[in-house]
């Protein structure tokens, strides 16, 4: 058996040189001396393995290994009466079972070998019986007796080249008994018999401590999935319950933040109208107060000045008329005076004259005179009567001047008084004023308590926010521990996955090929093909050709489903790995179909990129994103993003620096969105057209692949994170025959098949473990261009593409027993690609 991997065209690919002691296990390795460290380890890199593979953990190796141990036990029965078929016996035991079954295959030989041993003495000892009977005791008898029982003891190349034979199971060292003591070589076989019946039970020990251990890891691997899924699931109900929370925590902060601002206007509308109205009320009665004030007190000046030019008018008339009446009392009193003297003087002359005449007279005369005066007398006094009654009337006039005065006055002080009054109507006035002010300051208190609530409100919903950030640092510790634990369970599954893909047979095509899923409705993982095989003797038979793989789609599955699948796988582009996802398979088998269509998995896995990245911004990520799309034809990279003009023109070079890989003179597009991505595809399909034109069928000659760089940044905790997501369709791979092919035909056959065989070859040194030194990327474009995405820092995914054509059963089956070999390799832990934190 050939320890490489199958050579996609048919014929096996050159074994490198590791894959001898490669982890898959390789059924005619020399197993037999293993030590029991050894037998665990090799238990315990099965487990890990195996774990997440559960069909592989249905015939786990040791199980199988154990179950070819119970054929060996019938086949001991026969080896005692079939003693000429020991080693092919021991041999067959050996090619089905593992290291036990070596040792139990040695005990069988050895059983064997004694039975035979037996049966020589036995007819020796017959014979030493018949010649002791002659009388004759011929040691040369002896001699070839001993020769002839060493012969089976001796391995021979052609009956048993098994390498077990090389180290058989250790019995002790007898001393060599003569052919003539047959009792003392019984006693010796009784001897190693038991011995190797103590050795069996011991194998049989090791073989149930191996069994107790697959029995505990599948146990483990159990707990594993039900903890991650109950971990999942209460990831995703708190993260919906979260998402919950933050919405109704978004709306409730809205409609606070809407209802107090509502309020605060409010208020501060009503409060600048309430002090408005004041204040113009205020004004108003301040004007109107003063310009009352104002009028009454110039009425009042006006009244006053008039009162007192009137007082002062009867003032200067009493006093006229006090001169006039003491003028005219003067010229009376001078005028009675004058008429007095007159009198007298007239009356003197008279009388001296009457004296002189009349003596006599006189004295009758001065009666006459006296009456005369005395009339005078009286009529002067009547007179002063008069205008002392005059002055009477003048002081009445006066006195009424005055009362019109004192009425001014009285006047005057009622002014006052209403003076007064509108002072104490313009206090009350200031009062209300002043009640509007405290009214305003109430307001204004109630403006402050309403602050205050919403400084409060303001306050909650800090609190809030608090609240939220400590939610959202919770789900952003959580996400870590999501990421960590999804890339547990990849890491659980195996970083080679592969999965199988029927396509369903198109209109035009005819007689399909028979093949079943048996457990499609479970877990999907395995499919059967039938053919029909003729035996040595020409007699047709139906063989059936049963695989088990990661996931098996039959011809119902759609592109959705198929990315369902995948998506955790391009999950891990985000969280850091570097992800490779392959499209394997013959010309036809739905390769393109499956990657590169509208809903394939290269347009899907962009779109779930973008949607999880613009997620995660909220946890603080963000993602800057760049595609690149070359073409591998004829081992040229082509940039399928480039001019078409470039096409097989350019050379484009792969650098490799610190685990990033750049191509020289290659465009590269930054994909701010989804909608970039139909630019990117309608560009490659464009220059695929091109290129088409240039070789016929280039599609299916050429490799495909997509790249696509991710880089991180989470602007909240500081972390850095660089992944790449590389979405491959190869080129077909079915058998093309080199003699059939020439010129351009034949050079494309020879770098598919290369590329393909280094593929292979990559897996396969990949799988070989610490031992192999050397993985040989350099030996095609393809696997160096994709050296820091296939390996142990990588996830790596593999379609193998089915055509469900009878036609195709040939190229289907090759190309499924190369899937089941990378399927058997294990390459390992995926690694996070290292990128400095901005973090201490
Ligand atoms: N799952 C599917 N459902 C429907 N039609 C499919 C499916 N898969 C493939 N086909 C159809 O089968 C045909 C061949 O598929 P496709 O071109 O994808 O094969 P391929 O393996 O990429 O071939 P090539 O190597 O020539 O590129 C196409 O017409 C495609 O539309």
């Amino acid at each position: 058996m050939q320890s490489s991997l199958p050579r996609p065209g048919g014929s096996r690919l050159p074994a490198p040189p590791s894959l001898s002691s490669s982890s898959i296990p390789q059924p005619h390795q020399p197993l037999g001396d293993l030590g029991e460290s050894t037998i665990n380890s090799r238990i315990g890199t099965l487990g890990a393995s195996t774990i997440g593979k559960p069909s592989a953990l249905k015939t786990p190796a040791p199980t199988r290994a154990i179950a070819s141990l119970k054929r060996p036990a019938s086949t001991l029965e026969h080896s005692e009466t079939a003693s000429d078929r020991p080693a092919q016996v021991a041999r067959s035991a050996i090619s089905q079972a593992g290291p036990t079954a070596a040792i139990k295959a040695n005990s069988v030989k050895m059983l064997a070998k004694s039975a035979a041993n037996m049966k020589t003495g036995l007819s020796a000892s017959s014979r030493i019986g018949a010649a002791a009977k002659g009388g004759l005791a011929r040691p040369q008898t002896g001699m070839n007796l001993r020769q002839k029982q060493e012969v089976p003891a001796a391995p021979s190349p052609t009956e048993d080249p098994s390498p077990e034979d090389e180290k058989p199971v250790a019995t002790k060292k007898r001393p060599q008994r003569a052919g003539w003591d047959v009792k003392g070589r019984l006693a010796d076989l009784e001897e190693d018999h038991r011995e190797i019946m103590e050795k069996l039970a011991d194998t049989n020990q090791q073989k149930d401590m191996s069994s107790m251990k697959v029995i505990e890891l599948e146990t483990i691997r159990a707990t594993l999935e039900t903890k991650n899924s109950h971990l999942q699931a209460e990831l995703n109900r708190d993260q919906a319950e979260l998402n919950k929370c933050r919405m109704e925590l978004l709306e409730e902060q809205r409609l606070r933040r809407v209802e107090a601002d509502d309020a605060r206007r409010q208020l501060l509308n009503e409060t600048d109208e309430l002090r408005r109205k004041a204040r113009d009320e205020v004004d108003n009665l301040e004007r109107k107060n003063k310009s009352e004030v104002n009028d009454l007190t110039t009425k009042h000046k006006f009244e006053l000045d008039n009162l007192r030019m009137a007082f002062d008018k009867l003032k200067m008339e009493e006093a006229e008329n006090k001169r006039r009446h003491a003028e005219e009392l003067a010229s009376l009193k001078s005028a009675a005076a004058r008429d007095l003297e007159d009198a007298q003087q007239r009356n003197k002359n008279e009388i001296s004259d009457l004296r002189n005449r009349n003596e006599l007279e006189t004295s009758t005369m001065k009666n006459s005179y006296q009456t005369e005066i005395a009339t005078l007398k009286s009529t002067y006094e009547t007179e002063l009567a008069k205008i002392k009654a005059e002055l009477k009337v003048e002081t009445a006039a006066h006195n009424e001047t005055k009362d019109e005065l004192a009425i001014a006055q009285k006047m005057n002080k009622d002014m006052r008084s209403t003076i007064s009054e509108q002072s104490v109507n313009s206090l009350n006035m200031e009062s209300t004023a002043r009640a509007l002010r405290d009214k305003i300051c109430s307001l204004e208190s109630l403006i402050a308590d309403r602050d205050n609530s919403i400084r409060l409100r303001d306050g909650n919903v800090h609190e809030m926010r608090q609240n939220l950030e400590i939610a959202m640092t919770k789900l952003r510790t959580e996400e870590t521990l999501r990421r960590k634990l999804h890339n547990q369970v990849l890491e659980l599954k195996g970083n080679i996955r592969v999965f199988c893909r029927v396509r369903p047979a198109l209109e035009a095509e005819a007689e399909p090929a028979k093949i079943d899923f048996p457990d499609q409705e479970e877990e999907a993982k395995d499919i059967k093909l039938y053919s029909m095989e003729k035996s040595t003797l020409g007699v047709e038979a139906i063989k059936e050709h049963p695989f088990t793989f990661d996931k098996v789609f039959n011809p119902m599955c759609d592109n959705n489903l198929i990315f369902e699948e995948i998506s955790q796988l391009v999950q891990s582009a985000l969280d850091g790995y570097n992800v490779c996802i392959f499209a394997y398979g013959q010309t036809g088998s739905g390769k393109t179909y499956t990657m590169t269509s509208k809903d394939g998995m290269i347009p899907q896995a962009v779109d779930q990129i973008f949607r999880a990245s613009s997620q995660l911004t909220e946890k603080g990520w963000a993602y800057t994103m760049e595609g690149s799309f070359v073409e591998v034809y004829n081992e040229n990279l082509n940039d399928l993003l480039g001019k078409d003009t470039d096409l097989d023109k350019k050379k484009i070079e792969i650098r490799h620096d610190k685990g990033r890989t750049t191509l020289t003179e290659c465009t590269t597009i930054p994909l701010d969105g989804p909608d970039m991505m139909e630019e990117v595809m309608r560009r490659a399909s464009n220059n695929r057209m091109v290129a088409a034109t240039k070789a016929n069928e280039r599609s299916s000659r050429s490799h495909s692949v997509f790249i696509l760089k991710l880089a991180g940044t989470n602007t909240i905790t500081g972390e850095k994170c660089e992944g790449t997501l590389n979405l491959v369709d190869l080129a077909g791979s079915e058998r093309l025959s080199h003699s059939q092919a020439t010129g351009d035909r034949l050079k494309e056959t020879q770098n598919i098949n290369k590329s393909l065989s280094a593929l292979g070859d990559v897996i396969s040194a990949l799988g070989g473990g610490k031992e192999v030194k050397h993985i040989p990327y350099r030996n095609s474009k393809l696997t160096f261009l994709l050296q820091n995405s296939l390996g142990g820092n990588s996830k790596t995914l593999m379609f193998v593409m089915v055509s469900p054509l009878q036609a195709h059963m040939n190229e289907t089956l090759t190309s499924l027993k190369f899937a089941k070999k990378v399927s058997q390799v294990n390459i390992g832990t995926a690694k996070k690609v290292k990128v400095e934190s901005t973090s201490s």
